[in-house]
C-alpha cells in the first residue's frame, strides 16, 4: 500500500459488478497508469477473479469472514480472496462490521497470507485497540457522512487530526479518512490534515463519468 493511499470501495451499486464493474476498473487503471500513482479498487466477492484478471492495479476484497476453513455455508474467508487474486481486504466496514475478536483472528491470517488489511473504525476512540493490532491501515469513516456528498475533511477535519496524532503510535500503521470524499478540494486536505490517503465510494460508482472524478482526486493527492 502505498502513500497517498486512493482506495476506491466499489460496495455493491449497479455499477460495481459485471461488465459495468469491469468498465469502471479498467479507467481507474488507466488513471493510475498515466499518472504513475497507485490506486486501490476493492470489489464485491463475486467480481474478485474477473476483475483482477482484467486489470494491473491492487484489487481487494470489501470483507472477509473469520470463520476457519471447513463447514460455514456462504463464508468468503482470508484465504479464498487471496487465492481469487486479492490483495487485501476492507475489515469491518460500517456497512459490515464485526466483533473485535473477530478482526483480530482475520488480521492474524491475512498477515499469513500477505493480504494487506484495512480496518475501518467510525469513531475515534477505537484508532487505539486496532493500532495495537497493527493492521497495514486504518480507515476512519464517521458514518453518518458515508455516501451524504459533505466530507470528512470539511465537516469533521478534528476527527482526521485526532487520529493521526494517535496512529503516531504505531509507526507501521497509515491512517485513511473517508466519507463523503467528493471532489480534489476533500482529497487534498484530508491530506494536509495528515492522512495518508483518502477512502470514497459514491462519487466515483456513482458518477455519470467516474474518470474526471478518479482523475481529480489523484491529482489534488498528487498536489497539481
Ligand atoms: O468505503 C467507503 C466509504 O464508506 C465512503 O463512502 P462514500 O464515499 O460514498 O461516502
Amino acid at each position: 500500500m502505498k502513500k497517498p493511499v486512493i482506495l476506491i470501495n466499489f460496495k455493491a451499486y449497479d455499477t460495481s459488478f459485471g461488465k459495468k464493474g469491469i468498465d469502471i476498473a479498467k479507467k481507474i487503471e488507466k488513471i493510475s497508469l498515466e499518472y504513475s500513482t497507485e490506486i486501490i479498487i476493492s470489489v464485491p466477492p463475486t467480481e474478485i477473479y474477473r476483475i483482477s484478471n482484467e486489470v494491473s492495479i491492487p484489487v481487494y476484497a470489501e470483507h472477509v469472514d473469520a470463520n476457519p476453513l471447513g463447514a460455514h455455508t456462504g463464508s468468503v474467508t482470508p484465504e479464498m480472496v487471496k487465492d481469487a487474486g486479492a490483495e487485501g481486504t476492507l475489515i469491518n466496514h460500517s456497512e459490515r462490521r464485526i466483533r473485535i475478536d473477530e478482526i483480530a483472528e482475520i488480521l492474524s491470517r491475512a498477515r499469513k497470507l500477505n493480504l494487506d488489511t484495512v480496518v475501518c473504525v467510525d469513531r475515534n476512540e477505537l484508532v487505539k485497540a486496532i493500532g495495537t493490532l497493527e493492521p497495514t491501515s486504518i480507515l476512519i469513516e464517521p458514518p453518518e457522512l458515508i455516501g451524504s456528498g459533505i466530507s470528512v475533511s470539511k465537516a469533521r477535519p478534528e476527527v482526521i487530526t485526532n487520529a493521526v496524532e494517535q496512529v503516531k503510535e504505531f509507526p507501521k500503521v497509515l491512517l485513511i479518512a473517508g466519507a463523503g470524499i467528493t471532489n480534489g478540494e476533500d482529497v487534498s486536505t484530508a491530506l494536509k490534515l495528515g492522512a495518508a490517503g483518502i477512502g470514497v465510494a459514491s462519487a466515483v460508482m456513482k458518477a455519470k463519468e467516474p474518470c474526471k472524478v478518479v482523475e481529480e482526486f489523484v491529482k489534488s493527492s498528487l498536489g497539481n
